[in-house]
């Protein structure tokens, strides 16, 4: 059994002058949540398209558990939530998911199955208009869990949900992640993405500026020294920790140095006289990384 479900290989694809994805090159293991990171109109729903076969690529190549995207041996075992499917209003979930289920040619004990995945068993006979947003979009990803499909792709699946509903999502995916479920996401929200995803491709302007899992992302952790006075704060840090990895932020004087150092730090900044207030390990977020990737891309543009 391969361990890689999705590969791409210099990915592209052009609308007219418009380079809506440039090269992308990412990897999707079995069995991990990956996050496709991007701000809006970086190209993620337009990638995870020339995925499913829905768009062709201009250039590149992509393949989906060693079939290119639309083949049958693709489709197959692909389930999907890209563009909100079409319900019928007045029919309920169940019977909803039972015109796809014909459709697909599974059984009705898969829409069972599937309504149970994502806790809606019990509202199930109740007509789909009468379903919270939240709702809607876990019947989404319960049609798109029918067929019991190797991986998920899920586009921006907390879009437009209130903070309860994008938390019974964000569980819905780590639950199915338990059972195995390998699921490719995309999203623009940071926090998000930190809390569920195993690994994250980072996207802007089309192109894939990082993959790697989101500790690495962040880097080595930090340490955030507040004393006074802060150029002496500052100074004795560039001793400890070297220049290059001293950084004076709103937050205090940030320093590139392993948390077991700290004592030393602190030794240091009394012995020099410095009134310390607070020493503490700090990790970037998710959020700074992505916004120096993302600026030194424009830079660099
Ligand atoms: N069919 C199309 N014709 C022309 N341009 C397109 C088409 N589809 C997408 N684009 C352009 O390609 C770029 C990438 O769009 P895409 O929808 O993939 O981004 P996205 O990251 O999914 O953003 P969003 O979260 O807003 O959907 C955008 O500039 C968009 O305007």
């Amino acid at each position: 059994m391969t361990n890689t479900i999705v590969v791409t290989d210099r990915l592209t694809k052009r609308y007219g002058d418009r380079l809506a994805v440039d090269d992308v090159s990412l990897t999707v293991r079995r069995g991990e949540v990956y996050g496709f990171l991007g701000p809006n109109g970086a190209g993620k729903t337009t990638t995870l398209r020339m995925l499913l076969g829905l768009v062709r690529p201009t250039s590149g190549t992509a393949t989906i558990l060693g079939h290119a995207p639309g083949e049958s041996g693709a489709t197959a075992r692909v389930g999907a939530l890209v563009e909100g499917p079409g319900f019928y209003p007045y029919l309920s979930g169940r019977d909803n998911l039972r015109v796809m289920a014909r459709y697909q040619g599974v059984s009705d004990q898969a829409v069972e199955d599937a309504l149970a995945r994502v806790d809606l068993s019990e509202r199930g006979d109740d007509a789909f208009k009468s379903y919270s947003l939240g709702m809607k979009q876990r019947l989404g990803v319960a049609s798109a869990l029918l067929g019991e499909p190797d991986l998920l792709v899920l586009d921006e699946p907390t879009n437009g949900l209130d903070p309860g509903g994008m938390a019974d999502m964000r569980k819905l995916v780590v639950d199915l992640a338990e059972q195995g479920q390998t699921v490719l996401l995309s999203s623009h929200l940071l926090a998000e993405v930190q809390e569920i995803c195993d690994r994250v491709g980072v996207i802007a302007h089309g192109r894939l500026l990082a993959e790697s899992t989101v500790a690495e992302l962040r880097g080595a952790s930090t340490l955030l020294v507040r004393a006074q006075p802060v150029e002496l704060a500052l100074s004795v840090s560039m001793q400890v920790a070297g220049d290059d990895a001293v950084q004076l932020t709103d937050a205090g004087v940030r320093l590139e140095l392993p948390e077991d150092r700290a004592p030393e730090l602190a030794r240091a900044l009394v012995a020099a006289g410095a009134d310390i207030h607070e020493i503490r390990p700090s990790e970037r977020s998710l959020e700074d990384v992505f916004f120096e990737m993302t600026t030194d891309q424009e830079e660099n543009r």
